[in-house]
């Protein structure tokens, strides 16, 4: 794959590799069943190691010479030049004119790369270490609060990228969670959120994260006030002295933000704020100080084996050989998918139970990533992007969705995660439940794959008239990926596989998978609307008349 200066981006569907999928894409009969049994090879080849990683692509809707055109496609739009563009700090976000430097983030202390004049390496590792003492003083007992009690409970505010990556991390690392301090995420702007992560809290022992890349974020904010405003009567209403309640904001108090002079005016001591910069997108901050409830729960040296495992894909991505390349193949795929085998949405299954924030997490990185109508360049897109992507654990999400999945008339691609050592490894008595647990995985994708046929059904002496209902077509793609255990390195390894998945089809539909536009409308009208919906009559006059008449209801049902 050639890294040479490319211009970018590139209509996909201008290029020869296109035209030839999408003559494939006419005459494709996908048949895995076939496909195995003349291949004795098709497991092994389509089976790849990155970092701890197994990944199975063999189950994929993929043959040897649409592989080649799928590379050839990402030569053609310039895949490899884009990625090189990225890792070495170029302003690849052009709409808002920045570098997306999130690989710098779990760059080792020992690099150096120097964007717009700055080695951010050294910046990275100045912020971690600060990050690092404020974790351990807060795990040793030595942070204390306004009152001189050691903090058992941590509650991180923010939304978004500042609440999905850290709650994700927080729920699938639990086995290397402080046995005395636990961690709550606060998110959701409606009120119930934050009552109910308080509601059992003494204040004096808890400690708020406030953590907002911009400090802008009307959510966050809120809360932050909402939680500034428990916290200061709580001590009150316990007797504290005035002096005490005075001192609370700096013991109870920190932030991590871009935004430090905004964390200042709340009120937030410098010294209590970690920055990052404006080159880490939102939903790619985990790695960031956004992290740091994290750290507080995992302890440093194990936040820095999940460093080192993000650090390990990057390099993946950015050395292996194309046709080796996970994130890259895996991306491909998900194009071919999506463009020409019409593919809307993704499933994301995780056999691990700790992984079930896992789907959540990923919505955001994926679809507001590539979730986008036009190129980097205006150009209106000429190809479908952005699949949805939903999921729930297995084997949970078998007893609700699989139905679908297997027999309903629409593709849906599917990637199934799980790990060799479970984190809590139980049996029922005689049976290693796990190996259950991971029987299950096996024989999904085993079915989405081969299917039953009619034949099959009868020989089970079902009535004829039942049969259809009960055949299962096969040719239903999935990914397998297969860790040894959830460790924080191989949490890290995942989520940078999928950063780099969406990475891969940004590049190919020439999108700016970095911007996030598309949240903004709805942001500044809930501003306009407010006025109407707390009773200012021209405001609400100004509304069409479906808002209004929802307002005017709202309204009237409303208690006081
Ligand atoms: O960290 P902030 O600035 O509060 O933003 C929260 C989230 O809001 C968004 O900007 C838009 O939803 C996300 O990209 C971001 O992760």
């Amino acid at each position: 794959m050639s890294s040479a200066p490319h211009v970018w981006p590139v209509d996909p569907t201008s290029t020869a590799a296109w035209s030839r999928l999408r003559d494939r894409a006419g005459a494709f009969e996908p048949d895995l069943r076939g496909w195995f049994a003349t291949d004795a090879g098709r497991a092994e080849r389509l089976s790849f190691s990155a970092g701890d990683l197994f990944v199975d692509l063999s189950k994929a809707l993929v043959d040897a010479p649409l592989l080649e055109d799928l590379l050839a496609l990402a030569d053609e739009v310039g895949v490899a030049a884009r990625r090189d563009a990225m890792f070495r700090g170029e302003h690849i976000n052009t709409t808002e004119d920045r570098a997306v430097l999130h690989t710098a983030l779990r760059l080792p202390e020992t690099a150096s790369l120097e964007v717009d004049g700055q080695d951010v390496v050294a910046d990275v590792h100045a912020v971690l270490r600060r990050v690092y003492a404020f974790a351990e003083s807060v795990r040793s007992g030595e942070w204390r609060g306004a009152t001189g009690e050691r903090i058992r409970t941590v509650v991180n505010i923010g939304i978004g990228g500042s609440d999905l990556g850290p709650v994700m991390a927080y729920e699938a690392l639990a086995a290397y969670r402080h046995p005395a301090i636990e961690c709550r995420f606060i998110s959701n702007i409606d009120p119930t959120d934050a009552a109910a992560t308080l509601a059992d809290l003494d204040p004096a022992t808890t400690l708020f994260i406030v953590a907002s890349k911009t400090f802008g974020t009307l959510e966050t904010l809120t809360n932050a006030r909402l939680c500034r405003q428990w916290l200061l009567d709580g001590l009150r209403s316990a007797g504290a002295d005035a002096s005490v309640v005075d001192d609370a904001v700096a013991r109870h108090f920190v932030a991590v933000s871009t935004a430090l002079d905004k964390v200042a005016d709340f009120g937030i001591d410098p010294d209590n704020a970690f920055g990052f910069w404006d080159w880490v997108g939102g939903r790619y901050s985990v790695s960031s100080a956004i992290g740091t409830s994290l750290v507080v729960a995992i302890g440093p040296e194990r936040f820095a084996e999940f460093l080192d495992g993000l650090h390990t894909i990057d390099e993946h991505f950015r050395t292996a050989p194309p046709a080796e390349n996970v994130p890259l193949l895996m991306g491909l795929l998900n194009v071919w998918y999506t463009d020409f085998l019409g593919a809307a949405t993704h499933a994301v299954l995780p056999y691990a139970q700790l992984l079930h924030r896992f789907p959540a997490y990923l919505q955001q990185l994926t679809m507001e990533s590539n979730g986008k109508g036009v190129r980097a360049d205006g150009t209106p897109l000429t190809a479908g992007t952005g699949e949805v992507f939903w999921g729930e654990p297995g084997t949970n999400g078998q007893h609700a969705f699989y139905q679908l999945i297997h027999q309903g008339t629409r593709i849906i691609p599917a990637d199934f995660i799980a790990v060799a050592n479970p984190a809590y490894p139980l049996t029922d008595g005689d049976t290693d439940v796990h190996e259950v647990f991971l029987a299950n995985f096996f024989a999904q994708t085993k079915a989405l794959a081969f299917g039953k046929t009619a034949d099959e059904v009868r020989a089970e002496g079902t009535a004829e008239d039942v049969v259809p209902a009960r055949v299962f077509t096969g040719n239903r793609p999935s990914t397998s990926i297969l860790a040894p255990e959830l460790s924080p390195s191989v949490l890290g390894q995942l989520i940078a596989l999928y950063e780099h998945i969406t990475f891969t089809q940004g590049v190919v539909w020439g999108i700016d998978s970095f911007d996030q536009w598309g949240v903004e409308l709805g942001k500044q009208l809930a501003q306009q609307v407010l006025p109407a919906v707390t009773g200012d009559a021209e405001a609400l006059a100004d509304q069409d008349a479906s808002t209004r008449s929802l307002i005017e209801r709202y309204r009237a049902e409303r208690r006081s």
